[in-house]
């Protein structure tokens, strides 16, 4: 059973980061009275990490115990651990290097331990470092289950549609595997790793956060109908609730808007 999309307006960017980071603490705050612990899939993207920045400066970020929250990653790119185009790096500038969690309970994809040759082969590594992730995620899962149940998985949106790195028209949108390497992705770099669709769909709460006239376009269309080949965000749906967070001029294409 999936919950069906509520897309909620926001004034601007700035108030959406702030609005999301109110109602990620909260929804950690939740977890950890009900479970004892939480757990949060992080995305890259500007409003990604602007709402982890407004996280930190947040006067009730310190409600949660950092300690207990489970800290994943919806993709990443295959570049070298200390570029700074990597999601995990920005992540941690922007918030994690300021909280005190438990380093072993952040749990970010592989990055090419050597210069590849080529596209090719730093695919072929991806490839393994996606296999990895996958076990990463099956070791932290219920007995008899390959996947745990995330609280929240945050995911910001593309102006082509994309989620994660789950484009428009490329095989990982269709894949049933946990995690995928991505190649030839149209935006750079060009080989990347991703939760898959179906791993997305295991969480509670599903959150498509998304800000700016450019990225208009991709939310009309997800509300119009379009299905997840050619809106790959159509297919991130959570288990309980499935929340587009949106700035006024993301939802300015919407019919309601006008
Ligand atoms: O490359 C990526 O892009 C998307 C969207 O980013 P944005 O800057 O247009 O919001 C992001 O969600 C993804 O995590 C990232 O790897």
């Amino acid at each position: 059973m999936t919950a069906e999309p509520l897309l909620v307006p926001h004034p601007d960017a700035g108030v959406l980061a702030r609005a999301v980071a109110a109602r990620l603490i909260t929804a950690l705050v939740d977890g950890q009275a009900e479970r004892g612990e939480a757990s949060v899939v992080l995305t890259g993207g500007g409003i990604g990490i602007a709402l982890l920045r407004a996280v930190r400066t947040s006067p009730a970020f310190d409600v949660v115990d950092w300690s207990r929250v489970d800290v994943w990653w919806g993709d990443e790119r295959f570049v070298a651990a200390d570029s700074p185009d990597r999601n995990e790096r920005q992540a941690r500038e922007a918030l994690l290097d300021h909280l005190p969690v438990d380093p072993a309970r952040i749990f970010p994809m592989g990055h090419p331990r050597e210069p590849a040759a080529d596209d090719a082969a730093a695919l072929k590594a991806a490839t393994v470092a996606a296999a990895q992730y996958a076990e990463l995620l099956a070791s932290r899962a219920a007995p008899g289950t390959n996947l745990p149940v995330f609280d929240v998985v945050l995911l910001g949106l593309g102006p082509d549609g994309h989620v994660a790195s789950l484009f428009p028209n490329l095989p990982g949108v269709m894949s049933t595997e946990a995690v995928v390497a991505v190649g030839n992705s149209p935006k750079p770099p060009p080989v990347r790793i991703s939760l898959t669709l179906a791993t997305i769909q295991s969480a509670r709460q599903v959150w498509v956060i998304v800000a700016g006239e450019e990225k208009a376009q991709a939310v009309a269309a997800a509300f119009a109908g379009a299905g997840p080949i050619e809106v790959p965000a159509t297919g991130a749906v959570g288990r309980e609730r499935t929340l587009w967070l949106a700035d006024r001029a993301a939802a300015s294409r919407l019919p309601t808007a006008r």
